[in-house]
């Protein structure tokens, strides 16, 4: 499900956040709202719209029970432009106030990819048509007397008359060189041509991908040298022999490239980063109070809120895409704040931070579900990808509580990491059977209870050995 406008109600927002997310109902609501607030300002009268500011989230709650998660779902939902940055980055040494707007580099990047890629998607079928071509005339080429003659030539009579070279063989009459490129298109269609090999002319390699050394302004920018330059040096190609299959691959490629409007993807780009974007500002607890960081000689945690706060309020950053404005992104800021509290950051930033949610830990009933509900939960990711190898991976309910049963005990005795325990728990139990999958026999491996505690049991007794491998 994507979309955007009526359609995108907060309940149908939870209702999707709900197939791949457990609980954390609070935290769903909230982004559903924040979005909804954005739908709703696009329908306001320009000029009020532009006084409207998004209302920013601050996700408070421990590692590992779906913050991001539920961010970078939203962000999918609506095909909204992602990017997710630690706080603490920011407080490292070597660090300069305008590392902060990196972030907004990093998002009207993305923000570019996911254009172009949607805009290459549409001009597949005209790309396809064009390489077919061009996959032709390398297959048959053009009689070398008449390519040679320019077609605004040939319009006066040039060509005709010169004789073809002694040796070669006369070059069969254009009818005769129709139907036979007509035949060999239907091959082509019909993949009978696949494994042959053919010279095709290609792009070299990418564009020269010189950075400007010491240029430091144009470097905090984003800029390249190749890039800037790009544009004016000509495109070298080269002549490759590859297989027809893989020739179509390449030339589809940049016929696609060639197809779509550079500048058309920038443009929308800019503004889909400006009106859409989520930037997920994660460990901002970590930037909360004064003092440096982790001690040391790092920037002051309290520099790099004053850092973040004209980002967050709304300012323009220079990207190499051009000048970028912040005011209408959603910030999504989160964090544990075992030591520090939301009220410890600054109150601008904390005044910018105006919807505030708890998530809550993970029980060991969250766990089970966290196996075995979502539409891409762990279980369904094992069982399909084994599957590939004629490996029948089936859990039973006794095997995914048990599993749950034991990550609970982890997080209690060793550290609380939340759902990622079941990442670690489930990569340990099928170590074995993804390290044979591809040379047994088609097999069946049901994981109830006994086959859990066979081989996880032990382990988790072993006092060093668990702080490794679980
Ligand atoms: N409530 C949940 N439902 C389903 N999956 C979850 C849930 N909580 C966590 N997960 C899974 O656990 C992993 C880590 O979750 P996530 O990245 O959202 O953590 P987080 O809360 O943002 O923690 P951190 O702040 O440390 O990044 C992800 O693979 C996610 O899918």
């Amino acid at each position: 499900m994507t979309g955007t406008g009526d359609s995108l109600t907060p309940r149908t927002v939870v209702a999707y956040l709900d197939r791949y997310i457990v609980g954390q109902d609070k935290a769903k609501r909230a982004v559903a709202v924040a979005l909804r607030n954005r739908i709703r300002r696009r329908r306001l009268p320009e000029e009020l719209a532009r006084e409207v500011s998004p209302k920013n989230i601050l996700m408070v709650g421990p590692t590992g029970v779906g913050k991001t998660e539920i961010a970078r779902r939203l962000a999918r939902l609506v095909e909204a432009p992602f990017v997710k940055v630690e706080a603490t980055k920011f407080t490292e040494v070597g660090y300069v106030g305008r590392d902060v707007e990196s972030m907004i580099r990093d998002l009207v990047e993305a923000s570019v990819q996911m254009v172009r890629r949607r805009l290459i998607e549409e001009v597949q079928e005209p790309a396809a048509r064009a390489a077919e071509e061009r996959i032709l005339d390398a297959l048959l080429p053009r009689p070398k007397t008449e390519a040679a003659v320019p077609d605004f030539l040939r319009l006066f009579g040039a060509g005709r008359e010169t004789p073809p070279p002694a040796a070669s063989p006369a070059p069969p009459e254009p009818e005769v060189r129709e139907g036979t490129r007509e035949k060999l298109r239907e091959l082509l269609r019909a993949g009978k041509l696949d494994g042959r090999s053919v010279e095709v002319e290609v792009p070299e390699g990418s564009r020269v991908g010189m950075t400007l050394m010491g240029a430091g302004g144009l470097e905090e920018m984003g800029l390249n040298l190749g890039e800037l330059l790009g544009g004016l040096m000509p495109k070298r190609t080269k002549r490759k022999t590859v297989t027809v299959e893989e020739a179509r691959r390449l030339l589809q490629a940049e016929e696609a490239e060639k197809l779509v409007d550079q500048e058309a993807v920038v443009r929308e780009a800019v503004a889909k980063a400006e009106q859409e974007g989520i930037l997920f500002v994660d460990e901002i607890d970590k930037i909360a109070g004064g003092g440096s960081g982790h001690g040391g000689p790092d920037v002051s945690r309290e520099g790099v809120q004053r850092d973040l706060l004209p980002i967050v309020e709304g300012c323009v950053v220079q990207t190499k895409y051009g000048p970028v404005q912040t005011d209408h992104m959603l910030f999504i800021a989160a964090g544990a704040f075992h030591k520090t509290k939301p009220s410890d950051l600054v109150p601008e930033l904390q005044g910018r931070l105006p919807i505030r949610v708890e998530l809550q830990p993970l029980r060991e009933e969250d766990l089970v579900r966290i196996l075995g509900e979502p539409e891409s939960s762990l279980v369904r990711q094992y069982e399909a990808l084994l599957g590939t190898e004629g490996v029948r991976l089936r859990f039973e309910e006794s095997g995914l509580r048990a599993l749950a049963a034991l990550a609970a005990r982890m997080n209690r005795d060793l550290e609380d990491i939340g759902a990622r325990r079941l990442h670690t728990l489930l990569e340990q139990l099928l170590e074995e059977i993804s390290f044979q999958a591809p040379e047994t026999e088609e097999q069946d491996v049901t994981v109830d209870a006994p086959y859990v505690e066979g081989r996880l049991g032990p382990l988790s007794e072993d006092r060093e050995a668990r702080k490794y491998l679980l």
